[in-house]
């Protein structure tokens, strides 16, 4: 069942068209990543599914609920992480987690969620003093305090160090655990390929593909490369006439092929019953990066 629904969405300021008929559905229980570049208009998407922008065109439904009509049921069932959050600085991670907590009619216990997130020995310890990584786990413990059916992590990771990442992202799968829907906003490929059950690729205000990570790769003209030196000379063409090949060429001594998954295997069959040994193999598989280039044409 789908517990965000998003169609015809659009949304201008001034004369910048920032989202531009914009539609998709979550699915509950999955991860769903919404990714693109710096200005592609992800920002402005989940703004609107949270209710904190009116939609200029479309239809935007969160658990049936339009988010600006229906602004309370859609509080209780939706948490939000909002990119660039701020807290006063003075406020305790115990006082934010309280306060937070009374604002909904049946929270979590937020000390169980301090826990599950780390922050126990830093209940007592004030905004300003906590580091990047602790501060998004408050963030993230803010979002799920009322007990929220879906959450909104809007660029989670963005200044981060590698550690905090990590952290940051196994939060995220055991949110998923609990069986929470997680709409995930970012612009890290690794990001999204590690985290996300399907993608929707975003440019310039529209989607450019909406898939599985693998879905996506696959749809890459950049599939398998295999490369090796081989013991003795192939047959070119036979190695041409393999499942799914696009190309065999030889670069410095090696022989390189491009094709899919299903080449590997074929490949080396072939080699193994002419009694040629491939050297020094390298199989290369094609990641969300090639895929993101190859469907959008633009960089992240
Ligand atoms: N409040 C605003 N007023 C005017 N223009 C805005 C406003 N918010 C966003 N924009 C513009 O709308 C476009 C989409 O912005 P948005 O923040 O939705 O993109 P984004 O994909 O989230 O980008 P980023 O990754 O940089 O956060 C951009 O061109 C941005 O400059």
């Amino acid at each position: 069942m789908a517990v965000i629904e998003v169609s015809g969405l659009h949304k201008a300021y001034g004369d910048r068209k920032a989202v531009d008929g914009v539609s998709f559905a979550v699915e509950e229980g999955e991860i769903f990543g919404i990714l693109g570049p710096n200005g592609a208009g992800k920002t402005t998407t989940v703004e609107c599914v949270e209710g904190l922008r009116r939609p200029d065109a479309g239809r935007v439904r969160v658990a049936g609920h339009d988010p600006v009509a229906d602004r309370g049921p859609v509080t209780r069932v939706l948490g939000a992480q909002l990119q660039e959050s701020e807290l006063q600085p003075k406020i305790t991670v115990r006082e934010a987690l309280e306060l937070y907590a009374a604002c909904y009619p049946d929270p979590a216990d937020w000390r169980a969620l301090a826990e599950r997130l780390g922050l126990t020995a830093q209940l007592g310890k004030r905004f300003a003093k906590l580091s990047g990584g602790q501060k998004q786990r408050l963030f993230i413990a803010l979002a799920l305090v009322g007990n929220p059916r879906v959450v909104v992590l809007d660029e989670l990771t963005t200044g981060l160090d590698p550690r905090a990442r990590r952290d940051a992202w196994r939060i995220v799968e055991d949110i998923r655990a609990s069986g929470v829907t997680v709409l995930l906003v970012t612009h890290f490929m690794e990001e999204a390929q590690r985290l996300c059950d399907r993608i929707a690729l975003i440019d310039r205000g529209r989607i450019t593909a909406l898939d599985t990570p693998s879905g996506l790769i696959e749809r890459t003209a950049s599939g398998t490369e295999i490369s090796f030196r081989p013991s003795a000379e192939p047959d070119m063409e036979q190695l041409a006439a393999l499942p799914s090949v696009e190309s065999v060429v030889r670069k410095d001594g090696r022989v390189v092929v491009n094709g899919t998954d299903e080449t590997t295997g074929a490949l080396l069959s072939l080699l193994a019953s002419q009694g040629i040994t491939a050297h020094q193999l390298r199989v290369t598989e094609a990641t969300l990066d090639d895929a993101y280039l190859d469907l959008t044409g633009t960089d992240t």
